[in-house]
């Protein structure tokens, strides 16, 4: 019977066990496993109808030790507070272990965006910024898109702030549209350095990249551009997904025509694509197909106590935010599955966003090359450092991801003098 899934709980675990491995006291490693600040707030909506709905959101500062809290806005039926807990502790590990001057936040609200009108989408967005303002700020905590929200949302969220500060804040949020000194690069960020992460590791592993399979969960803007971009780097994409279900071709998709649908936005995945060769399958029996790499680019535990026994791939790659639980963790640990975690693999998106941020502080702009090439170098540089210290304690990706992280943020806490 698998355990009950809380995310936090998860963060937890991992936390713990990377402080005894770096050989910490109780102390060093306990405020970590607290946000530093919660807010939940209402967000009151005149719909279409001419009803009033109150929508529930939250923003969460997991650690601003390294600097200012970042991290994304998710607007989904499910969210709740310790999800956003969760997304913002991951958050702050994850700019730890790139090493970009930043803590860790997250947001959401609760709500289904897909059965919002445009209107009422702008009026929620716009009546939650100004609900998190008072925690918000291009010095303090800046925001940028996860699940459910994207540039335009963020070009709301940049507008309101704006409006209530009296001037133009660029800073405040990222993945803003270009228009508004959005970052080029941006939007292909996470599934870029998703992609530069396949290679790193499928070379530690004496793997080809050339005609390698690989199955991705998630069509939206993270599994949709590590898709197209595997796909252009010459490995064989057997299946894709999204919430309605997947297309599998064990000769390859035709990547190309899925991501012009998709771009189109003609509906999910199963609502009238039809592809020569291609069957469909249910986001299960995706999980589980024989392929060498498999990228979770969609929700949280997908690989779980119930199917990580029945886990084929070679290597997971972790494009979304926590897809696998611990208890997940210890059976493909044991099974041998190498797993590259979330806060390594999906830092492109991150990093990106604060070659945003610098610009927008700088009122200076980068050109897309030079994006994606300083995003390489950072990328690289952290999956080696990551590698490296694996191979010395003898450990899994995810525990020297940690044990680089939690060591990060402790020791800007001693450093702040945090302790009398
Ligand atoms: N956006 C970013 O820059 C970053 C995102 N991430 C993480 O990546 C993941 C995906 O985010 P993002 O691409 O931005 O989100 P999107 O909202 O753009 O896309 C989410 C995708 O997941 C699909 N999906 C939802 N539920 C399921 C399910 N149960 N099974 C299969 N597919 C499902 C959706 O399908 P449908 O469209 O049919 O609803 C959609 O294709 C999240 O974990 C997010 O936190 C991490 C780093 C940065
Ligand atoms: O770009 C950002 O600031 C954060 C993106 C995000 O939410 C994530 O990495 O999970």
């Amino acid at each position: 019977m698998s355990e009950k899934y809380n995310p936090y709980d998860n963060v937890l675990k991992v936390v713990e066990q990377a402080s005894e491995i770096l050989g910490y006291p109780q102390r060093d490693c306990e405020a970590i496993k607290y946000p530093e600040r919660e807010l939940k707030v209402a967000v009151p909506v005149e719909m279409d109808d001419g009803t009033t709905r109150v929508f529930e959101g939250y923003r969460v500062q997991h650690s601003t030790s390294r600097g200012p809290a970042k991290g994304g806005i998710r607007y989904h039926q499910n969210v709740n507070i310790d999800e956003v807990k969760a997304l913002a502790a991951w958050m702050t590990f994850k700019c730890a272990v790139v090493n970009i001057p930043y803590g860790g936040g997250k947001g959401g609200i609760v709500c289904d965006p897909t059965k919002l009108s445009d209107r009422e989408l702008r009026a929620m967005t716009r009546r939650f910024t100004a609900a998190i303002a008072p925690l918000i700020g291009p010095e303090v905590d800046i925001p940028a898109p996860d699940v459910g929200t994207n540039a335009t949302v963020m070009g709301w969220m940049m507008d309101t702030y704006s409006m209530l500060k009296g001037h133009t804040v660029p800073g405040v949020v990222t993945g803003k549209p270009i228009d508004l000194g959005g970052a080029l690069g941006r939007n292909e960020a996470t599934g870029r350095g998703v992609m530069f992460t396949v290679k790193n590791i499928l070379k530690k592993m004496n793997l080809p990249v050339e005609g390698t399979d690989v199955v991705v969960q998630g069509m939206g803007n993270v599994g949709s551009v590590t898709a197209k971009l595997l796909h252009e780097e010459g490995m064989k994409v057997i299946a894709v997904s999204d919430v309605s279900g997947g297309l599998y071709d064990p000769n390859g998709l035709d990547i190309p025509a899925i991501e012009a649908y998709i771009t189109a936005k003609r509906g999910n995945l199963l609502s009238g694509l039809e592809l020569k060769g291609a069957t469909r399958i249910s986001n299960d029996e995706l999980l589980t197909l024989k392929t060498t790499v498999l990228v979770p680019a969609a929700l949280e535990n997908q690989i779980n106590g119930s199917n990580a026994d029945k886990i084929q791939a070679k290597l997971i790659v972790e494009a979304a935010n926590g897809p696998t639980s611990s208890e997940a963790d210890e059976i493909l640990k044991k099974r041998g599955i190498q797993v590259v975690p979330d806060i390594l693999a999906n830092a492109g998106g991150v990093v990106v966003s604060y070659f945003e941020w610098v610009q927008n502080i700088q009122s200076v702009s980068w050109t897309e090359a030079e994006v994606n090439s300083k995003l390489k170098d950072i990328m690289d540089r952290a999956f080696a450092s990551v590698w490296d210290i694996t191979q010395e304690k003898q450990t899994t990706l995810r525990m020297g991801a940690y044990l680089i992280a939690v060591k990060r943020v402790v020791d800007a806490k001693k450093a702040r003098g945090i302790w009398p």
